[in-house]
């Protein structure tokens, strides 16, 4: 069962096709790499999934209980349906503790209104409870239970990115869109991060899309991948087919594909 069609999806920025005409469809509780070199639209393929981009033609559809026209909703409504993003560069508030970057995480996700927040009514703090809570399990699945109340900006960078992380897990998602998580990470760090997307599609059961340069990462926990080049898809099929692509291989100039 899919969880996310995309369908003849085209883009262009003046004169550049940066999307061109690209089909794929992400099945349900899978991981699905989409790679490419330098420039393909990777990320333009994901702002255009979580409506930062308006697309010049397509189909984009999500199925959470019931389909979505991604085109008819605006960010942060795609958030509310299921379906949530992280970015390239780590974006945390630096001056805000784990748990405080973690809530940020929340908060499309909120009942209650400023008023109750203010007047601390007991519907808001009951509320509150609950979302501390929910941060919480976040922090404790993570790994990093004891760093709640350190700043953000004191841990070390894998960790931010984890924290990037734990922020679009706190809001229950059901597909979570990657933008290369291990950029900037250690071979350790990567290694501990291909368990940790496992064990998020495993046993919180959240499909992941993701797209990441580093091809050992890639080839090891994506079950389909799709590759694209000046915006086009020149492949898809699984890590094995992948690799033997003799397009692909092209694409990538010999070599950093294997
Ligand atoms: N807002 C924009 N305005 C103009 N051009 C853009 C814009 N966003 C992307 N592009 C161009 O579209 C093309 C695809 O860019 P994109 O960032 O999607 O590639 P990518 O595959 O994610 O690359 P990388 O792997 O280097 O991050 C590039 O030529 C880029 O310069």
């Amino acid at each position: 069962m899919d969880i996310l069609t995309i369908k003849n999806l085209s883009i262009s920025f003046g004169g550049l096709k940066a999307v061109d005409n690209l089909s794929f469809n992400v099945e349900k509780n899978t991981i699905y790499g989409l790679i490419g070199p330098n420039g393909a639209g990777k990320t333009t393929v994901f702002n255009c999934i979580s409506r930062f981009y308006n697309p010049d033609s397509g189909e984009l559809k999500f199925f959470n209980n019931k389909e979505y026209n991604l085109l008819n909703y605006k960010t942060h409504q795609v958030i509310d349906k299921g379906l949530v993003r992280t970015f390239q560069n780590v974006e945390l508030v630096k001056t805000m503790t784990v748990l405080e970057n973690i809530l940020i995480g929340l908060q499309t996700n909120t009942k209650g209104n400023i008023f109750s927040y203010g007047f601390r009514l007991p519907g808001a703090i009951k509320e509150e409870k609950r979302i501390r809570k929910k941060a919480l399990n976040v922090i404790r699945f993570l790994g990093l239970k004891g760093k709640e109340h350190e700043l953000a900006a004191s841990q070390p960078y894998g960790i931010q990115k984890l924290i990037e992380l734990g922020r679009t897990l706190v809001s229950d998602p059901s597909l979570i869109i990657l933008d290369e998580p291990a950029a900037g990470m250690n071979s350790t760090e990567t290694k501990e991060l291909a368990k940790l997307i496992i064990r998020i599609r495993d046993e919180l059961n959240i499909t992941i899309l993701l797209v990441e340069h580093d091809m050992s990462l890639v080839m090891d926990i994506c079950e389909k991948i799709c590759v694209i080049n000046f915006g086009k898809k020149i492949a898809e099929g699984s890590p094995i087919e992948i690799q033997q692509n003799e397009e692909v291989q092209k694409a990538y100039l010999g070599g950093e594909i294997v």
